[in-house]
């Protein structure tokens, strides 16, 4: 027998034919959020987390906007029923909080949660077991009667404590635990029979549970387990159904989706989907997906960096870096067509001032989870292109490098990435960028220059230059004329004993804005006899001289590149 013929579907599909959940396409309104980060996110903790971790992770959650929170297992362990203790006692849950707590049906462990519940406001008890065919069989070795005699007496159980707190405003859940594995027959039986017990009310609804504590079929089915339960279950006003997915099957996200599709109300999940084995659902997910959508999910993950932060620290666990809108990496680009795509798109938002949020490969904007675009979206390595270096020089250092330059600059750029092997950071581009293009005066320099204005009958435009200028350690005094300052500039150049050879091609300024004193920033390239380009930029408080600069940084690439004869 082959390893995959030892297992089949452990699930059952509802008996129906046609599901309605399948025509709807999305999520339109939000659902109650519920997390069970202290419960059933800290049981799967290697170390679970102290008194005063929970105190802080909790005010951490309501902070975020949780209004119901499963605090924990109370009669678990000490530090579960103090922390509960420490809660009531010193007035920790806001009013607009509900706090939950777990119970198996057993009266010992329901006494000692309800004893640990004394004084509280408003909390929800839930109460659970299990229902499924194997754990019938194998665990509890029970008939569906005596399974569902667990959660008759557990419900009665519930009843009777609740009288005992009329200060309190005590409401019920209850989960057929490892509902996927049940019979959906049995499952709507048992939770039928407990509704009728608890007789729920619109001013005491009850929530019912459905969890996928192992999931094992694919998310339609879930889907449609939760469609039957939600058009069979008694008294469904006054039921408030609930969905809680873990992640087995990686697709936690997609049930609880569909689960909202096909009926659910509210979602039990937690932060980054931590949580028994593979995790709960990542709630985070699921609410920005509808975030998304244009939907408001009522939670606020606004600044995901912090968040990323304090859920490693409480947890000791790590975000992944491709986590759905958390992780580092989530909207980085590296790829030089998506950053030339995003970079464009991000242009055309601001100029056209965009109402919908179109940008290709970015589903959200980043700074709505507190991300920012130049150090998380364009990231530059080997793989990268001259649109994504373009952007990050000028939204970081403000040079508009000419369209005709970025090439030659993305293709250098991303030569020195590949041969370090590395990402570049911006700075790092800077320096590469800076070292090669600006204010290159090795080996000419132009160390003096006196321009004298030149007016005939005709014009006034000529202009008569005296330079120093130093070229591979030789001093020359040459003079020219040109029709401007540059051009006499170029043209004393030309008459160097270096007989420079180029012609000039392009050029353009622009002010760099980098600091608050703005300075001028020309763009000069030359051309020798074989068309080859050479970049050179100048930057100056004077544009006149700005343009100097670009031009003798030019020469002096042109001499790096291809050193000219004596
Ligand atoms: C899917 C989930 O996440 S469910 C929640 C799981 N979380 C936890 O279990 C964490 C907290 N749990 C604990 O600290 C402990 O298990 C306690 C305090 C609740 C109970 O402790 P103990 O009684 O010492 O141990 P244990 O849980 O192993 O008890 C097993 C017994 O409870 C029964 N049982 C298990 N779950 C339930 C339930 N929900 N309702 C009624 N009986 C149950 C079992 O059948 C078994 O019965 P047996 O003694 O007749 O064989
Ligand atoms: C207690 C129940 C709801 C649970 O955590 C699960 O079934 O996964
Ligand atoms: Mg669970």
């Amino acid at each position: 027998m082959k390893n995959y013929e030892k297992y089949s579907v452990g699930y059952f599909m509802p008996p129906v034919n046609e599901m309605k959940w399948v025509r709807k396409d999305h999520i339109e309104t939000a659902p109650v959020w519920c997390s069970v980060d202290l419960r059933d996110g800290n049981q799967a903790l290697i170390v679970p987390m102290s008194l005063d971790e929970k105190l802080e992770f909790f005010q951490f959650l309501v902070s975020l906007g949780f209004k119901e929170i499963e605090v924990g297992f109370p009669a678990a362990s000490k530090t579960e029923y103090t922390f509960l203790r420490k809660l009531i006692e010193n007035n920790l849950i806001p009013d607009d909080v509900t706090i939950q707590v777990l119970t198996q049906a057993r009266e010992h462990i329901i006494q000692k949660t309800f004893e640990s519940l004394k004084g509280v406001k408003k909390a929800i008890v839930h109460l659970y077991n299990s229902t499924s065919f194997a754990q019938r069989q194998q665990v509890f070795k029970k008939s569906q009667d005596e399974i569902v005699q667990i959660a008759a007496s557990g419900a009665k159980l519930l009843n009777k404590y609740r009288e005992t707190m009329p200060e309190s405003e005590i409401s019920f859940e209850y989960s057929p635990e490892s509902f996927t594995g049940t019979e959906m027959e049995f499952a709507l039986r048992i939770c039928n029979e407990v509704i009728d017990i608890w007789k729920p009310t619109p001013s005491n609804k009850v929530i019912i549970n459905l969890p996928a504590t192992v999931s094992m079929s694919m998310p339609h089915v879930y889907a449609s387990q939760i469609e039957y339960m939600n058009d069979n279950l008694h008294n469904r006003e006054n039921i408030i159904i609930s969905l809680h997915p873990h992640n087995d099957r990686g697709t936690a996200v997609a049930d609880a989706e569909l689960g909202l599709l096909a009926g659910g109300d509210r979602v039990e999940g937690t932060l980054f989907g931590n949580g028994e084995r593979t995790g709960n659902v990542d709630i985070i997910t699921v609410a920005m997906n509808m975030f998304a959508h244009g939907v408001d999910p009522g939670l606020d993950f606004s600044d995901m960096p912090s968040i990323v932060e304090r859920y490693e620290k409480f947890t000791d666990l790590a975000v992944h870096p491709r986590q759905p809108y958390g992780g580092q990496l989530v909207f980085a680009a590296f790829s030089g067509s998506h950053q030339d795509a995003i970079a464009k798109g991000m242009a055309f938002h601001e100029e056209n001032n965009m109402e919908k949020w179109t940008v290709p490969y970015l589903p959200i904007d980043p700074h709505d989870v507190g991300r920012k675009y130049d150090a998380d979206v364009i990231r530059i390595n080997s793989q990268s292109g001259k649109g994504g270096i373009a952007y990050i020089l000028e939204q970081n250092y403000g040079y508009a490098i000419p369209q005709k330059m970025r090439e030659e600059v993305g293709y250098l750029v991303k030569g020195i990435s590949d041969n370090a092997h590395k990402e570049l950071a911006a700075e790092e581009i800077y320096e590469i960028f800076k070292n090669e293009y600006i204010n290159v005066f090795s080996p000419v320099d132009i160390t003096d220059a006196t321009f004298k204005k030149v007016s005939t009958y005709k014009s006034d435009d000529g202009m008569l230059v005296d330079i120093s200028v130093t070229i591979d350690g030789n001093e020359f005094q040459v003079s020219a004329a040109g029709n401007g300052r540059l051009d006499a500039v170029s043209n004393a150049l030309k008459q160097t004993p270096y007989a420079f050879d180029y012609t000039f091609v392009t050029y353009s300024e622009h002010a760099l804005e980098a600091d608050s004193n703005s300075r001028a920033c020309a763009y000069v390239a030359l051309t020798d006899k074989s068309g080859k380009l050479y970049w050179g930029i100048g930057i100056h408080d004077d544009i006149i001289l700005a343009s100097i600069n670009a031009l003798v940084s030019a020469l002096n690439r042109q001499k790096k590149i291809r050193p000219l004869a004596d």
